[in-house]
């Protein structure tokens, strides 16, 4: 990988950076199997349904896109909602107790691989940001400890605030490489969601990195990665 063609790094944080897309899928899980279990939805929930539908995307709109997808409506009503409202957002706030509790008991600790390639970028002056549709985004990287190696952060809450649409539109992206001061042209898009590289592939980015933790490397080119990994480690080169 030249990295010299580049002077950002737009990292998204489950997956990519923290293993936490794994302990989202498992909240997501717990709380969709009961849900459609209760509904007598004779269609159960899969991980598949993780990756076509929720993966990367904003917490309320992973909940709707899953619904639409059993046909079942219910009222958005709002993220003030009770977790065991039945809601979009009733259901959203209920996932969400279960991500914190699983995040505040268990921790979270970097992958090896992506510390090392942060080490490296860090090393050369790359500048680097966090591009989450997640709100836990800021516990995440304290927890793992790596908070303070990112002078922009822009996760569900920023975009929320700023009125950016979510992945898959690229804004919140463009809106991190405009914190960075670097032209997006001249920064790299690294994500594990297909939704995340779309959002990539949308903007106008110097490179969209997918790197494969279950997504699957074809599905993450198809999509518009330009180069797929299975660490962040192999993204690390001379130049
Ligand atoms: O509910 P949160 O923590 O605000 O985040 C929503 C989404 O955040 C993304 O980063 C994850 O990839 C998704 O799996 C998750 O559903």
């Amino acid at each position: 990988m030249q990295w010299d063609d580049y002077d950002a790094a737009l990292f998204d944080l489950d997956g990519v950076l923290t293993p936490t897309a794994e302990v989202h899928m498992r909240a997501w899980e717990r709380m969709f199997t009961d849900f459609l279990t209760s509904r007598g939805v004779s269609k159960p929930y899969t991980q598949a349904d993780y990756f076509a539908h929720i993966d990367g995307k904003p917490r309320y709109e992973g909940v709707a896109a899953m619904l639409a997808s059993r046909d079942i409506e219910l009222p958005h009503g709002s993220p003030e909602d009770s977790s065991s409202e039945q809601t979009v957002c009733g259901l959203g706030n209920r996932k969400n107790e279960l991500f914190t509790q699983v995040l505040r008991s268990e921790g979270i600790t970097a992958y090896a691989g992506s510390l090392a390639l942060l080490d490296h970028l860090e090393s050369r002056g790359v500048a680097m940001a966090v591009v989450s549709s997640s709100k836990n985004a800021p516990e995440v990287l304290a927890a793992a400890g790596i908070a303070d190696r990112f002078p922009v952060v822009v996760d569900g809450a920023v975009a929320a605030q700023r009125q950016l649409p979510g992945k898959p539109r690229p804004d919140t992206y463009t809106y991190a490489a405009e914190q960075l001061g670097v032209p997006s042209s001249r920064a790299v898009v690294l994500e594990d969601a297909i939704s995340g590289v779309q959002a990539g592939a949308a903007g106008d980015f110097g490179l969209v990195v997918g790197v494969d933790r279950g997504a699957g490397a074809q599905a993450l080119s198809d999509q518009g990665a330009e180069v797929v990994v299975q660490d962040l480690a192999e993204l690390i080169g001379d130049r």
